[in-house]
């Protein structure tokens, strides 16, 4: 089966990758030439764990374009995995769907071929490429295809593994191309394939459960799964605002929540709230969904109330104790949106640094792979770059922590405490273990000093209570 990519960002990328180490033939098509020439020499224009060891293995199998008629008349399987980013207003953007889609119609074999649409769109998307495929099969002459939604769940930063062992494959569409998918997917429904030593299966994992259902309905579940997640977050925000005035520790209440199966422990890490390019465009794009039909979304509002609130929160807790923050220099750790990947889409950190230039202070910044990419997006921030987590501190009257990169968990807090000329630690992903020696002032959000307990950064699993 010959499969065609259209968009090779942190989905199609992945997608295609994914599937050549399946075995298909896969084309990676892109409208960006600087991607597909990287690509071409065998380089990854995105930093995703594991994705280049899998870009070995799978190499056969992959070719890369930037041509539809090189990729769309023999793909039996074409995914449309293009941005869909957020306009002004909350509704997503689909000129970039449209495109895609229009080219794709005019170079339609007339053999069957789905279209497989992976991108986050809104609810009647489905059906509108179909009438776009329509306008041009009148035109050109070509009848068999068919529409399918197929949403991608995967998560930045361990997207191999949340491709390979999804919890659930969902197939909107008629039953004859869902069936078409099914066998596509067949090595991944029954894990037939051989695990990368890199991406190992987890231990109790089976397989993916199967959902069927309408074009409407998958749409429906991809925006619906991201909102409630967006709002378990949130939801742990405000209880963790809570607990500062009342003296709880978040920790120990996320954990003491969380054990209950019925609500589970991951997605209640309270912190700086959640960023990255799904959840804040997601959430809105279901609220503007809500209001073309007349109807209000209050719970998905106050998710995002909540949200920005968050971020505030921060600067407030760094205004607490700087006080003053014009002349600072406060460094800033972690600019990615989260650890394990350099996507810097609608990250904490740019509020961060954007807010202290506004109030007179020095930014000194520094993250493990996203500054290449800060120096490309962010040129409209002014920050000073630094070279490492300790360059960041050495002089700094204050930091933030705001992505939890693994190396800002393992430093030694009294060693570079000392290099630095203030010591107020504003630790806004909850990651440092121990007290502070005084006279270092440490806020974390939702508790008042850490205790035993530890959260990771995205679950409670491995919390014992009362350890
Ligand atoms: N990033 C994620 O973790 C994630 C996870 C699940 C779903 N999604 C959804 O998947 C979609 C893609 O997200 P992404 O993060 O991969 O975006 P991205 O911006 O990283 O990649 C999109 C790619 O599409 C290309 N493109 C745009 N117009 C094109 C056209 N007409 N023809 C060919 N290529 C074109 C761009 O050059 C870019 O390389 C979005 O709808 C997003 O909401 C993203
Ligand atoms: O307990 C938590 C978990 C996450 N976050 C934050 O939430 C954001 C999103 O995190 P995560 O969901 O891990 O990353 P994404 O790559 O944005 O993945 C989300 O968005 C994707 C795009 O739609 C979906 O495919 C995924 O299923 C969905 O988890 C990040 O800023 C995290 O720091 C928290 O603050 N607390």
């Amino acid at each position: 089966m010959n499969i065609t990519i259209v968009g090779t960002g942190y989905v199609g990328l992945g997608t295609a990758i994914m599937l050549a180490y399946l075995g298909y033939q896969v084309t990676g098509l892109d409208s960006d030439e600087g991607k597909i020439s990287s690509l071409k020499a065998g380089a990854l224009p995105i930093y995703e764990p594991g994705l280049d060891d899998l870009l070995q293995a799978a190499s056969p199998n992959l070719r890369w374009t930037t041509q539809y008629s090189d990729a769309i008349p023999d793909a039996d399987f074409i995914f449309v995995c293009v941005g869909t980013p957020p306009l002004p207003d909350g509704h997503p953007n689909l000129q970039y769907l449209e495109g895609a889609v229009r080219s794709i119609a005019q170079h339609l074999d007339g053999k069957p071929q789905i279209i497989v649409n992976k991108s986050t769109v809104p609810i009647g998307t489905g059906d509108w490429v179909l009438r776009i495929l329509e306008e041009h099969a009148a035109l050109y002459a070509t009848s068999h295809y068919e529409v399918v939604s197929n949403p991608e769940f995967l998560r930045e930063g361990t997207a191999l593994g949340d491709s390979l062992y999804p919890d659930r494959i969902v197939l909107g569409g008629s039953s004859w191309a869902t069936g078409q998918m099914r066998t596509l997917y067949a090595p991944l429904i029954e894990q037939s394939f051989e695990a990368p030593a890199h991406v190992p299966r987890p231990r109790g994992y089976e397989r993916p459960a199967v959902v069927e259902t309408t074009l409407t309905s998958a749409e429906m579940i991809k925006y619906s799964a991201n909102a409630f997640l967006a709002l378990k977050i949130s939801y742990a925000n405000e209880i963790a605002g809570l607990c500062e005035c009342v003296g709880a520790d978040i920790h120990e209440v996320a954990a003491g929540i969380g054990l209950d199966h019925r609500i589970g422990t991951r997605f209640l890490a309270a912190g700086a709230g959640w960023g990255g390019s799904c959840f804040g465009k997601d959430t809105s794009a279901l609220i503007t969904t809500g209001q073309d039909y007349g109807y209000s979304m209050p719970i998905l509002r106050a998710a995002m109330t909540v949200n920005e609130r968050q971020r505030s929160l921060v600067i407030e807790k760094l205004q607490k104790h700087v006080r003053l923050l014009k002349g600072k220099r406060v460094a800033v750790l972690g600019m990615a949106f989260k650890p394990d990947t350099d996507d810097l889409r609608d990250a904490p950190a740019h509020d961060f640094i954007l807010r202290l230039g506004r109030l007179g202070a020095t930014a000194v910044a520094y993250d493990p792979v996203a500054m290449p990419r800060a120096r490309r997006e962010w040129t409209h921030l002014h920050y000073v770059e630094a070279v490492s987590a300790s360059a960041a501190l050495a002089g700094a009257d204050a930091v933030i922590v705001a992505t939890e990169w693994s190396e800002f968990r393992s430093l030694n807090w009294e060693e570079v405490l000392a290099t630095m000329r203030g010591r107020v630690v504003i630790d806004a992903r909850n990651i440092i273990r121990e007290p502070l020696a005084a006279p270092a002032v440490l806020e974390q959000i939702g508790r008042e000093q850490p205790q035993s307990a530890f959260l990771p950064a995205s679950g409670l699993a491995a919390v014992k209570v009362g350890a």
